[in-house]
């Protein structure tokens, strides 16, 4: 499968320390890749050398087969969206009408905008002044200008920071749709529900590098303990081994009606962040 990013031995320093060392991974066409890590540990700085906003000090970093520093700004212009904290509208207009500048810069037909502003829960408030919105609502427009082009490639950074539960949802369900037309996606989070909800694949960054890379899945069941939680009527949990053994106990409990519920002892990304790194990813 063609790889859309490929990185090689990137290292970052900032006045001599380091922000990024040694970092190496790829993300394939189509893929949503994930950069989980805790603040400070590197994720804005890598999507900022992707995107060419930032030099890396050693390395390389290509971005459709191109060396990042030397990307055309067309190239980016066509291909590349990218949600970044710094959203660069203009306050004093409304949203539709800021959307409707970046259609005039990107070639794309102003009928896009109502598509886009679905799919992050907006279409009501296109009129709306940007300099009147709510963090969350800044957030979103960002994300709809990002994605407004259509573009090959998206890099968010935290892209649900500001987002209640409903609105998260909305956009995790506009990204899947966009995932579904063939986007590759590059996203940088701490909250490792949304990597568990959204990616592919992700690496857990700490102090500037990588310390594990896989699926969700590979990851919890190679992190798993292999058990189950079996929870009785009458409130008791029992904890089963999988296999013959623990098969035939919790036939037991069903046999006799004592099964209230069954859950699997896998851990989530956090669990399995904190055992590999000792640090909590918030
Ligand atoms: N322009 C800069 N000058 C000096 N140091 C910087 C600069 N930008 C980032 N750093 C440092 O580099 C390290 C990585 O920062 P970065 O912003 O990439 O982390 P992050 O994982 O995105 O954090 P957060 O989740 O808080 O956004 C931090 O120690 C940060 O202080």
């Amino acid at each position: 499968m063609e790889n859309i990013i490929e990185v090689k031995s990137l290292g970052k320093l900032f006045s001599n320390s380091p922000a990024l060392r040694d970092v190496s991974f790829h993300v394939r066409k189509g893929e949503t890749f994930g950069f989980l890590g805790p603040s400070g540990s590197g994720k804005t700085t890598t999507i900022k050398i992707l995107t060419a906003q930032l030099h890396a000090t050693s390395g390389s970093a290509c971005v459709f087969g191109v060396p990042t520093t030397k990307l055309k700004e067309e190239l980016y212009r066509k291909k590349i969206g990218v949600l970044t904290d710094n959203s660069s509208l203009y306050t004093r207009l409304n949203i539709e009408d800021n959307l409707k500048l970046y259609c005039d810069l990107y070639d794309v037909p102003v009928r896009r905008i109502g598509e886009v502003l679905e799919m992050v829960n907006l279409a009501s408030e296109r009129k709306k002044t940007v300099a009147k919105l709510s963090k969350g609502m800044l957030q979103r427009v960002t994300l709809a200008r990002a994605f407004l082009h259509e573009p090959e490639l998206l890099f968010l950074d935290e892209p649900t920071s500001a987002l209640d539960p409903v609105n998260t949802k909305h956009v995790y369900e506009g990204l899947a749709r966009l995932k579904a037309g063939g986007t590759t996606i590059f996203l940088t989070t701490h909250d490792m529900n949304e990597a568990e909800t959204l990616c592919d694949r992700v690496a857990f960054l700490n102090n500037g590098s990588i310390q594990l890379m896989d699926s969700p899945r590979n990851l919890r069941e190679k992190f798993g303990d292999a058990t189950l939680t079996v929870e009785l009527n009458d409130g008791s949990r029992v904890i089963v081994k999988r296999g013959s053994e623990g098969a035939q106990t919790l036939y037991d409990y069903m046999n006799t009606n004592q099964v209230k519920s069954v859950y699997s002892n896998n851990p989530t990304l956090g669990d399995i962040f904190v055992d590999i790194t000792g640090r909590e990813l918030a």
